[in-house]
């Protein structure tokens, strides 16, 4: 069933609440509405399902002006979930679902058959309600009771179905089985769905395409890669929004930042605030307020918020086939919060450990690295190796910055950290043992961008820039001085 709209506007006596809205559904898509309080949602949906009358424009159900169908026709076609369905206290969950097949009835007295029996033991099953058909409606839960009305509209066999909310007072677990089932019937039974949403992510997730209303009138209409930008969610909802990658499904994944989140964070040097605890053991440097990381770290890769940064000395010969997971038992077993510590580890001795901060003028940063290169290895060849070189060989890269970074900065500042590291490997002439040339690194090196968030925003780090020169210098000094302190301990001192 393909839906048409074109140049709709509505009024309500003088207040124009939508205007000249215009799109199309095809048949089985999965068609989401999403817009503030008050934007006209509803009232579409209601112009949509003919619960009111259209004003201005057309809307066409296979081309079909929807002023045309007779009330049975359409109760054939359309079924609505609305908003606050109306509660028929008394009944029992199946008898409402049955009200759904009251469009299928015909003659003057209508007779119920097996195929309508079906349909209703067929939806209430499809919204996992079979089980309770014959309670009362109004001894369930507000999220139960939604699911009886899905099932009543779902009873109809519907070709089209137009929900105002459906996932409202459901908790997420049946929120997402609702919505897959839904999806799961687009796509097979070519079920055509539009949907009023709140939850922009689950709009996204869920929705081939996105109305996006703003005081009645169209501020977007597209796919939910296409359509959510975080200008647009603002200027449109009124709140600071991020937009990020889903880790898994190829959608963006929206968050909000708290109005008082900034006022909360107003903290200058943050760098004086990290302590540096040190045994032979261990390199702990904590900071009193989270930092946002990027690391490939052992414990915490990728991007994490993290108050411990942990450098841990393992022996010469340490193997592990899941080092992360002893790497968590390690720092849970010296009570570190695993969600919000940066864990490495490292053969090298700690007491090499190079530390250099930043003076004042300069960009504020600190930085730590550990350097062994028992384990070199020259990127470029590392096909041609046959096998891990045994040696104490990790360089590991910490580096604390106070200021703000955005993604591209973190990304950038990795970059230039690798850059600096395998400058200092080539200026101290480190050989990959097996190829016998200039190594970039070893097997097991690891880096943490470590950001305060707070103060000076810095929204690139190449070597063009004042952080990734900061960040370039500082890296390539403390490594080269780290390279010198593991060559000197080895005692070949080149
Ligand atoms: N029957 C009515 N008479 C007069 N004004 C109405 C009526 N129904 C809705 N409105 C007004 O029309 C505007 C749009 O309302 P509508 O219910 O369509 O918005 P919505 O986007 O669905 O909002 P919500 O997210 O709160 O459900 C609102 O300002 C509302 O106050």
């Amino acid at each position: 069933m393909m839906l048409n709209v074109h140049d709709v506007s509505y009024q309500y006596g003088e207040k124009a609440v939508l205007q000249n809205i215009t799109f199309t559904v095809e048949q089985g898509q999965f068609f989401g509405i999403l817009g503030p309080n008050g934007s006209g949602k509803t009232t579409l949906l209601k112009l949509l399902s003919r619960e009111l009358s259209l004003q201005k424009g057309t809307i066409t159900l296979n081309a079909v002006p929807l002023a045309s169908f007779s009330s049975k026709e359409l109760a054939r076609l359309v079924a609505v979930l609305p908003q606050s369905a109306d509660s028929a206290f008394g009944y029992t969950v199946k008898e409402t679902v049955e009200l759904g097949r009251y469009a299928h009835q015909t003659g003057l007295f209508p007779t119920w058959t097996e195929e309508d029996e079906q349909a209703v033991a067929e939806a209430l099953e499809q919204v996992g309600m079979a089980h309770k058909e014959q309670e009362t409606i109004d001894r369930l839960s507000g999220g139960e009771r939604q699911r009886v009305y899905l099932a009543r509209a779902l009873a109809q066999k519907p070709s089209l179905l137009f929900l105002d909310e459906p996932t409202n007072h459901m908790d997420i677990a049946q929120q997402i089985k609702l919505l897959d089932q839904l999806k799961k019937w687009t796509e097979e039974n070519q079920l055509t769905v539009v949907a009023i949403f709140h939850d922009m992510n689950l709009a996204s997730l869920y929705c081939d395409r996105l109305l996006l209303l703003h005081e009645g009138k169209m501020a977007g209409l597209g796919e939910p890669s296409d359509m959510i930008e975080e200008k647009q969610l603002e200027t449109v909802f009124q709140a600071s929004v991020r937009r990020q990658a889903h880790p898994v499904v190829s959608k963006p994944l929206l968050t909000f930042v708290p109005q008082t989140y900034s006022d909360t964070r107003q903290q200058n040097d943050s760098l004086s605030a990290l302590t540096i605890a040190q045994d032979g053991e261990q390199i702990v440097i904590t900071t009193p307020q989270p930092f946002k990381v990027l690391s490939s770290a052992v414990v915490g890769a990728g991007f994490q918020w993290a108050t411990h940064f942990v450098n841990r000395h393992v022996p010469k010969h340490y193997r592990c086939d899941d080092p992360e997971t002893e790497m968590k038992q390690y720092l849970q077993s010296h009570s570190f919060a695993v969600h919000r510590t940066i864990g490495m580890m490292t053969a090298v001795y700690l007491e090499d450990a190079v530390w250099i901060k930043s003076s004042e003028e300069e960009v504020p940063l600190f930085v730590m690295v550990t350097a062994g290169v028992g384990n070199a290895v020259d990127a470029a060849k590392a096909w041609e190796k046959r096998e891990t070189a045994e040696g104490i060989g990790t360089i590991n890269v910490f580096i604390f910055i106070d200021g703000q970074l955005n993604e591209t900065a973190f990304v950038q500042a990795m970059m230039t950290t690798t850059e600096a590291k395998v400058k200092a490997l080539y200026d101290a002439h480190v050989l990959d043992p097996e190829t016998h040339t200039l190594a970039t690194g070893t097997s097991t090196d690891c880096i943490a961008i470590a950001s305060s968030q707070t103060g000076r925003l810095f929204e690139y780090a190449g070597t063009a820039t004042p952080l990734g020169k900061a960040i370039g210098r500082f890296v390539y000094e403390a490594t080269t001085e780290a390279l010198r302190k593991y060559k000197k301990r080895r005692g070949d001192g080149k």
